[in-house]
């Protein structure tokens, strides 16, 4: 495993590690309640979609925790508001409220606990929720190695990696699965503008574990592409909708359509919980829009005129057909996938139950 955690249950408090001052500073902050985890989620210090599910799960635990001392009923009640303002916390990733709603459901179908059960029942299927992810983000990275070659150029965006997930990581996962079976394994990391979590994250991510890189400005892919050998563009997600429509980091879809254009595989590592079948397409995923300092200042410098607007959004969304596969842990999706994804989210949920039975 990876040599940090972005997140552990320690000692009954959730401990993060503060992505918003990494690679220079390694910093871990000690939460002990509810609304501590959901000003962690909006701000930034941990990040990416697993990674907020994992912690949103976790602060559930914590709501329950810190209000033991209440009748069942009004726990459950606490619990029903702790759950609303986790997944106010941000808007696009499905997995945070795929995750509330998991704790939510295991709640309802224990209701004779009493108030310490309830604390044990949410912590334990927090915990389930944390070692999944490890194991599905192992699958992904070795559902994937068949496609692609043993000397393998990627381009990467965002970050995806550990530090996104509660360890190993998805599109950064398959990367990394990549060079431990002994591809020769180079990667262009997207800075990732405007919190640059390319060039902060994955590019600290891709020293600690060997892996070459160098970091390009995000709108360098299509040059590179065009003059440079790149075998694959690799990225993450943050909602799916049932026809593939992917909504990711910022810069995703201009990045899709420059390798649509120069016939370069644009592939999306999906864990099947960052799935929302509920969606036809992607045309209703809320795209979280940020405050305008990201973009006109940076670490507290001002690089924009005073007064200049700037406008924020966190995701796009690329369309299926940019898309030449989705990588999951039940296996690789193709198009046309609104009939190739329910079946691998199906598959995932029947693995799940199988690792619950066997607690
Ligand atoms: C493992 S996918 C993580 C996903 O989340 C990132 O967004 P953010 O850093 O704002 O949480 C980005 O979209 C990544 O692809």
């Amino acid at each position: 495993m990876t040599t940090y955690r972005s997140l552990e249950w320690r000692d009954n408090s959730l401990v993060l590690l503060d992505q918003r001052v990494l690679p220079h500073n390694v910093r871990y902050l000690t939460l002990t309640r509810v609304e501590e985890v959901a000003e962690a989620i909006r701000n930034m210090t941990v990040r990416g979609a697993p990674a907020i599910g994992s912690a949103a799960a976790y602060g559930m635990a914590l709501a329950a925790l810190q209000n033991r001392v209440l009748s069942t009923q009004k726990l459950r009640h606490f619990l029903e508001q702790a759950a609303d303002l986790l997944k106010a916390s941000r808007p696009t990733a499905v997995n945070l409220a795929w995750a509330v709603d998991r704790i939510l459901d295991r709640i309802k179908i224990n209701p004779t606990a009493d108030t310490e059960e309830i604390f044990q029942i949410v912590l334990r299927e927090a915990h389930r929720i944390a070692e999944e992810d490890v194991r599905t983000n192992r699958q992904i990275g070795l559902n994937a190695l068949p496609l692609l070659p043993h000397k393998v150029t990627f381009i990467h965006h965002c970050n995806t990696g550990a530090l996104a997930t509660v360890d190993y990581g998805t599109a950064l996962g398959i990367i990394r699965t990549a060079h431990e079976h002994g591809h020769e394994v180079f990667v262009y990391v997207d800075e990732t503008r405007p919190r640059l979590q390319g060039a902060r994250l994955t590019a600290w991510e891709l020293q600690q574990l060997g892996i070459p890189f160098q970091i390009i400005v995000d709108g360098a892919s299509g040059f590179i592409m065009r003059t440079r050998k790149v075998d694959a563009v690799v990225v993450g997600c943050d909602r799916v909708a049932r026809n593939g429509d992917t909504a990711n980091k910022i810069g995703t879809y201009n990045l899709a359509i420059a390798a649509h254009a120069h016939g370069i595989p644009f592939y999306v590592a999906a864990p099947t919980s960052t799935i929302d079948l509920s969606l036809p397409n992607g045309e209703a995923i809320p795209i979280e829009e940020r405050t305008e300092d990201e973009i006109t200042t940076i670490e507290g410098f001002r690089i924009a005129p005073e007064n200049a607007s700037a406008y924020n959004p966190a995701f796009d969304v690329t369309p299926a057909s940019y898309i030449t596969a989705i990588i999951t842990e039940a296996g690789v999706a193709y198009p046309p996938y609104d009939e190739s994804l329910p079946s691998l989210v199906e598959l995932a949920q029947q693995w799940r139950t199988t690792i619950t039975e066997q607690d």
